[in-house]
């Protein structure tokens, strides 16, 4: 089939990259001239494992485009997606400005009945309101055509994409008529032969999309806020979370405690949720506690640093390790190292910044200061440092020489924001060792 995407961002890109690699023709749209370009030359704008080389195949191959008109997108095209953008807005609800350029481009610009598929995270009832609005764009151009608008949310993983946009769990299609509903299967046919493809009116697909991302986000608050009982009781929070999450009801995906989730879905998808419910005078508190618990915990990790250092920590420095808000990406859209660097500057520090990935996408999100300093070592990071932060735990950081951190540091603090380092282990180097919900934690403040 012949496919328009709109909107080059990860998810455009990685929709526009796996339909051209199973076969369809394939042309990307993006209203920022500078990411077409570089995509042309096969260059990814952001990081993403894999995709730049399959990018660059599907080029070389000739059945992925980019251009620059959006007619030349739309010209032969027998489905479009959008997949821009919907950032929050100061209330919270979901920025549709974008979403909306593209429908009034596509309703002074279409001559012919085609599919619209909405990638993009969406509000419940934004379908029905575009279908509405295309069709009224098309019928005031006095044209007897009619497009359907098809609700596809997207369920990827950022760093983890590829593998989750060929391994589906499930397609969801939202639509309202048979036609498109065989348009979608026709053009997912490659994908589906190992997961469902359900079937469903567009407000129950887009209302899937934020039931899935606040389920997980549950999850993780869930467990956060479980671990400051676990701190205080005297329980570790991840032999907690290893027995909760063998119970096949439960599983053990998305049960990590530790500073929260970040990134650009969770924090907004469950703002606008939240708004969802705010709109419809219907009470939801735990969106509310969700959202609550999550902002809490980078404070409360940041605040143990902190104290611990007590007066130490002025002119102290302390080295981050991993600030983007997961591994194997360099999104920093709401990364928990952005406020925790901040709030140990704030409290006297100097702080020391590195990520593997240390581009200018990540340097350009933290403020010009004198007391932050990008190094590009790991081991750099900890010269003469008064407290180690493991803020995103990249496989890199799995087994650091703590030898040579032991040698490096001024003051051999640990504090794993992941809980990803044995504490038995760390501490057996000789270094105080401080996680999230972890029994130690307690007597460690007690024993100093
Ligand atoms: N990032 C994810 O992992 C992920 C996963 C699932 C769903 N989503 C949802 O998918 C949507 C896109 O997210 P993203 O992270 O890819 O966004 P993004 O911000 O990375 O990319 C959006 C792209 O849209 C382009 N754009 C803006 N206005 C445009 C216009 N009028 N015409 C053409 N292009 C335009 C921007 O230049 C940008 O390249 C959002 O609704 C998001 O919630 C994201
Ligand atoms: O047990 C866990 C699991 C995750 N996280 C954090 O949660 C955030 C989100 O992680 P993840 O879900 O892996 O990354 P995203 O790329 O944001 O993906 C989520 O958001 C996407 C955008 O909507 C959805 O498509 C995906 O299904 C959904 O997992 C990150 O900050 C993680 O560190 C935890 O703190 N504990």
């Amino acid at each position: 089939m012949k496919i328009a995407v709109f909107g080059l961002g990860y998810v455009g890109l990685v929709t526009a990259t796996s339909l051209s690699e199973v076969g369809h023709q394939v042309i990307g749209y993006d209203a920022d001239t500078d990411k077409l370009e570089s995509l042309r030359n096969s260059e990814v704008p952001f990081y993403e494992p894999g995709l730049a080389d399959l990018v660059s195949k599907n080029i070389d191959q000739g059945n992925l485009h980019f251009v620059d008109h959006i007619d030349w997108a739309i010209a032969d095209s027998d489905v479009i997606f959008i997949a821009v953008g919907t950032p929050p807005k100061e209330d919270g609800s979901a920025d549709l400005k974008s979403l909306y350029q593209v429908v009034e481009s596509l309703g002074q610009m279409l001559e012919r009945s085609i599919t619209i598929v909405v990638k993009s995270t969406v509000p419940v009832g934004t379908n029905q309101a575009i279908d509405r609005a295309l069709n009224a764009l098309l019928e005031s151009r006095g044209l007897q055509v009619s497009c359907d608008v098809v609700s596809n949310p997207e369920f990827l993983r950022e760093g983890n994409a590829l593998h989750d946009v060929f391994n589906p769990d499930r397609i969801v299609i939202g639509a309202t008529s048979r036609q498109a509903f065989d348009t979608m299967r026709r053009l997912y046919a490659p994908f589906h032969f190992t997961c469902p493809l359900l079937e469903m009116e567009p407000a129950s697909a887009e209302l899937s999309k934020y039931a899935a991302n606040a389920f997980l986000a549950s999850r993780i608050s869930f467990m956060n806020e479980l671990s400051r009982l676990a701190e205080t009781v005297g329980a570790d929070i991840n032999q907690v979370s290893t027995a909760l999450g063998t119970d096949p009801r439960i599983g053990h995906h998305f049960l990590h405690a530790g500073i929260g989730y970040g990134g650009s879905c969770f924090p907004k998808d469950i703002l606008s949720l939240r708004n969802m419910f705010w709109e419809h005078r219907i009470e939801s508190p735990l969106t509310n506690a969700i959202q609550q618990v999550n902002s809490e915990q980078r404070h409360r990790f940041a605040k143990t640093i902190i104290e611990h250092l007590a007066d130490a920590i002025d002119n102290s420095t302390i080295a981050l390790w991993g600030l983007t808000f997961k591994p194997n990406t360099d999104d920093m859209r709401d990364a928990p190292s952005l406020e925790i660097s901040q709030l140990l500057q704030k409290a006297g520090a100097n702080v020391r910044l590195y990520d593997p990935v240390l581009n200018s996408a990540i340097k350009d999100r933290f403020p010009t200061d004198s007391q932050l300093e990008f190094v590009d070592d790991m081991y750099e990071a900890v010269h003469g440092a008064d407290a180690l932060v493991l803020v995103t735990e990249w496989t890199t950081f799995a087994e650091p020489d703590f030898t040579k951190v032991m040698q490096l540091m001024r003051t051999p603090n640990v504090f794993d924001g992941r809980n990803f380092w044995d504490p038995d282990f760390v501490r057996s180097q000789g270094f105080t060792y401080y996680g999230v919900g972890r029994p130690e934690i307690r007597f460690n403040q007690k024993g100093g």
